[in-house]
């Protein structure tokens, strides 16, 4: 969870300049990591990196700085604020094994947010009973689909569990953006990582199982799929968990609303509308 230092009334460079200014205070006291991770769309992950490249140790606290460090940290978090213009937080990809409830809390999103935009793919499957062209998906056939692609109108794409084709429309994401609305992808781990390649300052979140029997409960309690595909996609799902890494923020779905409740904190609030 963020911590409310930068994120919340004070901006990060204020943050740093009372720190330096005073080393034994609050603010000087904080840990480098904490602190990055307080600012929007820096996970656990992403701060590991900075620190990384900015050659500060992990324990090292912003009163215990020396004058290079400081300064270094300074100008990349001024580059970043600069850079980034927030749309970090408002471009959040929702990613995670099959199963797990990606849908399901996205659904939840839906109907309970309404100021935050669901993005609505492109796909080769068919529509499922209940399902509505335009606002589920868009239901596409494979000779569109590779219109799409060829044309540069997807952001990112995937072929999902070894089946159908899924794409992220890119001009519904750069629009809704531009206006200052926040957007949520709910999409494949592949897709995760085409959209950090695509879209580096895009926050990516992992939704994990409370367990792993939850996630084969889950799967198997769908009844959505046969067997042997459930058994195939465990297996995937297997592989996916090892990359919870490589995302921003960690979410378990132990409880529907909670989960929707973290990912919507991850989002910048709509202008003046939450
Ligand atoms: N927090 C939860 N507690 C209990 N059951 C849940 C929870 N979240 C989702 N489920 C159930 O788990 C099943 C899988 O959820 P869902 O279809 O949303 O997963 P998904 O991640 O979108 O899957 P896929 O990637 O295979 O499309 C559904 O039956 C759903 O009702
Ligand atoms: N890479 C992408 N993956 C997507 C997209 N839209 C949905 N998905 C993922 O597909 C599976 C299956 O979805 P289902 O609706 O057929 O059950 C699920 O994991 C979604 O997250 C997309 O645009 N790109």
């Amino acid at each position: 969870m963020k911590a409310d230092i930068a994120g919340g009334a004070r901006s990060p460079l204020d943050v740093l300049r009372v720190a330096y200014e005073a080393p034994e205070g609050v603010e000087g006291r904080l840990r480098v990591p904490e602190f990055l991770t307080s600012i929007p769309a820096i996970g656990a992950t992403k701060s590991a990196r900075i620190m990384q490249d900015l050659e500060i140790a992990t324990s090292k606290r912003l009163g215990g700085l020396g004058r290079l460090q400081r300064r270094r940290l300074r100008e990349f978090v001024a580059e970043w604020i600069a850079s980034h213009g927030g749309t970090g937080d408002r471009l959040v990809v929702l990613a995670g094994p099959t199963a797990v409830g990606k849908g399901t809390v996205a659904g939840y999103i839906r109907r309970h947010h309404p100021d935050v935009r669901l993005s609505v793919s492109a796909t080769t499957r068919a529509p499922r009973p209940g399902e509505v062209e335009g606002e589920h998906y868009f239901f596409v056939d494979d000779a569109e689909f590779d219109r799409m692609v060829d044309a540069g109108e997807l952001l990112e794409w995937a072929t999902v569990h070894n089946a159908y084709r899924y794409g992220t429309p890119r001009r519904a994401v750069e629009r809704a953006i531009a206006a200052g609305d926040s957007v949520l992808l709910e999409i494949d781990i592949q897709g995760a990582r085409s959209v950090r390649r695509a879209m580096p300052e895009a926050t990516l979140v992992f939704l994990l199982p409370p367990t792993w029997d939850e996630l084969v409960r889950r799967l198997v309690g769908r009844g959505t799929e046969s067997p042997a595909e459930q058994q195939r996609r465990l297996e995937t799902a297997k592989v996916e968990l090892a990359a919870v890494d490589e995302f921003d923020h960690q979410v378990v779905n132990h409880d529907v609303g909670e989960a929707a409740q973290k990912v919507v904190d991850l989002m910048r609030p709509r202008k003046g509308r939450r």
